[in-house]
């Protein structure tokens, strides 16, 4: 069953919004340019603008549709919605801005406890504070706190990065992914800034000018030229989920395992016992300019992984090369055009990727 199914017409000025969304748990990201019209997409689906034509349904249930004239105000949607700035009551403390969102919850149907939210979250050394006693992070981690205190049945979140810095980031972003394991609430989130995206899922939907450009995995969209040209200008990155399978303490080393893969890919990574335990899944991500291509497998080098794979794809941009390697699961690597030259390089060639542990950086 889908958690979200719409498809919402709306008209501004010159700028015309035609999408069809569909969409099951976990967490989906929603990027697209400016002025491709996320926010308009937010506004229409938690109820505070009005579509010229269409529908939204959550969990089979109808919550507008302009044919049928239904049109469900905001308050009963059961959509949390956090603002890009969070949007605290600046007179009231944290606990009673979250104690807020529960004001309109029958009894007896809170999905998510007050105080199990607030050790999930962290909130209880801020509880007495005032919105302008915060910083940046932790009004961010209130907003959420706060949508999620009103029991929805999904979650929107328009860019909460984007005042956030790069540390602040770093937490939040952890905090989401337990969340959406936690509760099992489908969250939507939109952000123009898709390392910070790919960190929290590779489920995407691309937006321009109003319309759905693609909808899927990440690696499968970039495939496609019209996609990649509007992700190439806002980081592309691999992001990957590793189990962590050893601390290798003496030479301070993690072994981190892809079970997903075709088959079983371990990788060493700088230690991570700091802030994993053996067992966790981890996000790590790699930027495609930190891989290297060899046409054998290397000895002696400090370069600790090193992964045989098969050339999927080649995508020429500006003169820089874009490879999709299948090492048993996607890479994308970035090299230059003389080096495509000189080693030859075709779709279905064997090379080797190369990349250092340290280059693995750990989101979660
Ligand atoms: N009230 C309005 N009247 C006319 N056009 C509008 C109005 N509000 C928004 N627009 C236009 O609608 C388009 C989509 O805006 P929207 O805010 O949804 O985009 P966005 O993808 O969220 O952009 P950003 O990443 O910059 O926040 C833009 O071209 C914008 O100029």
């Amino acid at each position: 069953m889908h958690a979200l199914s719409a498809h919402l017409k709306r008209k501004k000025g010159n700028f015309s919004l035609d999408i069809e969304v569909d969409f099951f748990r976990g967490i989906t990201g929603v990027f697209g340019p400016s002025g491709a019209g996320k926010t308009t997409l937010m506004h229409l689906l938690v109820g505070l603008e009005k579509p010229d034509e269409g529908f939204l349904q959550i969990d089979d249930i109808l919550l507008v549709d302009t044919v049928k004239n239904i049109n469900e105000p905001a308050r009963n949607r059961k959509i949390g919605y956090v603002f890009q700035e969070g949007r605290l009551f600046p007179h009231m403390t944290v606990r009673k801005n979250l104690l807020f969102a529960t004001k309109y919850v029958p009894k007896g149907k809170q999905v998510i406890e007050f105080a199990e939210l607030v050790n999930l979250l962290e909130l209880n050394n801020l509880l007495e504070k005032r919105p302008k006693q915060l910083s940046g992070g932790e009004k961010q981690r209130v907003a959420i706190g706060r949508a999620l205190l009103s029991s929805p049945k999904l979650l929107l979140m328009d860019e909460p990065f984007s005042s956030l810095d790069v540390k602040l980031r770093r937490q939040i972003i952890p905090y989401l992914i337990k969340i959406n394991r936690k509760f099992n609430i489908p969250m939507l989130v939109v952000s123009h800034d898709l390392p910070d995206l790919l960190s929290l899922t590779r489920e995407l939907f691309l937006l321009k000018n109003g319309r759905v450009l693609g909808h899927g995995n990440y690696l499968d969209l970039i495939e496609q030229e019209n996609m990649f040209d509007v992700m190439r200008g806002a980081g592309l990155m691999n992001v990957l989920q590793f189990k962590v399978d050893a601390h290798d303490k003496e030479n301070g080393l993690s072994i981190l395992t892809n079970k997903d893969a075709s088959q079983e890919i371990s990788i060493e990574r700088e230690m991570v016992s700091d802030c994993c335990q053996i067992g966790d899944e981890i996000n790590v991500s790699l930027r495609p300019e930190d891989i290297s291509l060899t046409l054998e497998r290397i000895p002696n080098i400090s370069i600790r992984n090193q992964l045989p794979g098969t050339i999927m794809k080649i995508i020429e941009k500006d003169n820089r090369i874009y490879c999709l390697v299948d090492v048993g699961f996607k890479l994308l690597v970035s090299i230059t055009h003389a080096s495509l030259l000189k080693m030859e390089l075709t779709k279905g060639k064997q090379v080797w990727c190369l990349f250092k542990s340290m280059a693995l950086q750990t989101n979660i």
